[in-house]
């Protein structure tokens, strides 16, 4: 059994695996780490390997605590990774978005790929049907958009994610609504529109916290898994052991 987490950053999420199959999934908060991570253990116990992808601030120390317990694996940009990345600042990428185009490719073989996180920020990433790891995107996640726009104005309220009746909202929430998340529809379909200009085909993966809210707002065909970058991650761990 392996443990896999993602230390996000907001918040972690962290799946048990017997082969390829989450037997269950957690969400915590990060200051209660490595609290929650015992917790897993004790009703995990046949769990031998914890492998962590981290974009937070979170260091290995604070996994260390359990290498006498099991194996320990931190992925970095070191790892083997099924991709060739052509991303002009390679030592930058973000370790989350490694492993969710690791997980594109391992998953979805010989194809065009497009994976859509829908975090804390959103990140859009590209791999061709060559394997070619190209870029993407990052603007602000839902939430962050919704925080950003009432911190830096006067007058705005803090509102949390809700369905817009219209493209015109006729009032400040609904205006904000409509803004956050019509904003993002149109933002993705610019998106794809580019991509099949330049691509005739390609599979799109949106996951992150916000995807099952996305899913149903979206009219591109989407293989929505709030859950794939947990299972890239275990996936990728399974490749880096076949390959090291
Ligand atoms: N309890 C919650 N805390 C934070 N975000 C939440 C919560 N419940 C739902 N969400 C939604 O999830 C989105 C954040 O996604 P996610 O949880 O994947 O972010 P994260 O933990 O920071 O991970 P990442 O850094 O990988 O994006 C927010 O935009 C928000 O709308
Ligand atoms: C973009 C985020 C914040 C998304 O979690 C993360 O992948 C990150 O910190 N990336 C580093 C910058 C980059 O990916 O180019
Ligand atoms: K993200």
């Amino acid at each position: 059994m392996v443990l896999t987490v993602d230390v996000g950053n907001t918040r972690i999420k962290a799946s048990v695996f017997e082969g390829s199959t989450a037997l269950e999934n957690f969400i915590f908060e990060k200051k209660e780490l490595v609290e929650k991570i015992k917790n897993i253990l004790e009703k995990f116990p046949n769990c031998s390997d914890l492998v962590v992808a981290s974009v937070g601030n979170i260091e290995k120390q604070a996994f260390l605590t359990f290498e006498n317990q099991l194996n320990v694996h931190f992925f970095t940009h070191e790892d083997v990774f099924p991709f060739h990345n052509k991303y002009a600042t390679p030592k930058t990428l973000g370790i989350d978005r490694m492993i969710l185009a690791a997980g594109a490719t391992l998953k979805f073989p010989k194809q065009n790929r497009l994976v859509i996180d829908a975090g804390t920020c959103i990140t859009y990433d590209f791999i061709d049907e060559n394997d070619n790891y190209l870029g993407g995107a990052i603007s602000p996640g839902l939430r962050l958009r919704y925080e950003s726009m009432h911190n830096y104005t006067a007058k705005l309220p803090l509102l949390t994610l809700e369905v817009p009746e219209s493209y015109i909202g006729n009032s400040t929430a609904q205006a904000m609504h409509s803004g956050v998340v019509n904003g993002f529809v149109y933002e993705i379909d610019g998106f794809i529109d580019d991509y099949r200009r330049d691509f005739s085909n390609f599979i799109i993966i949106l996951t992150g916290g916000d995807a099952d809210f996305l899913a149903k707002r979206l009219k591109n065909t989407i293989f929505a898994n709030s859950n794939f970058l947990l299972e890239s991650l275990n996936q990728t761990y399974q490749y880096k052991i076949d390959n090291d």
